[in-house]
């Protein structure tokens, strides 16, 4: 976690998710729900907003799909490390 907090910037952004973390430098300008709000998400668990936000099963998908490394998914990149 302390690790990951490092990461918060537009440049260099990681979010953690359901103990699971998530390079998504790449997505946030994206992330239809702003690049704002992941921002604000780097440097603590972010289980709770992600679960709050009420993501749909695509954009779980979307996650789960970025687990097997890197990969581009509708100019989604993502790394995951458990
Ligand atoms: C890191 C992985 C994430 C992915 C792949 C992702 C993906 C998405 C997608 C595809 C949507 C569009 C609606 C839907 O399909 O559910 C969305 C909406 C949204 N996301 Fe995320 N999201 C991520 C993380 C987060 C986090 C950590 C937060 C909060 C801190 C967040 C907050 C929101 C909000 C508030 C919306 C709703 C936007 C609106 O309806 O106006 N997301 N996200």
């Amino acid at each position: 976690m302390e690790e990951a907090s490092q990461h918060n910037t537009s440049e260099d952004c990681w979010v953690v998710i359901d103990g699971k973390v998530y390079d998504v430098t790449s997505y946030l300008e994206e992330h239809p729900g702003g690049d704002d709000i992941l921002l604000e998400a780097t440097g603590k668990d972010a289980t709770e907003e992600f679960e709050d936000a009420g993501h749909s099963k695509t954009a779980r998908e979307l996650m789960e799909q970025s687990s097997s490394g890197n990969l581009t998914q509708r100019s989604l990149l993502f790394q995951k490390w458990k």
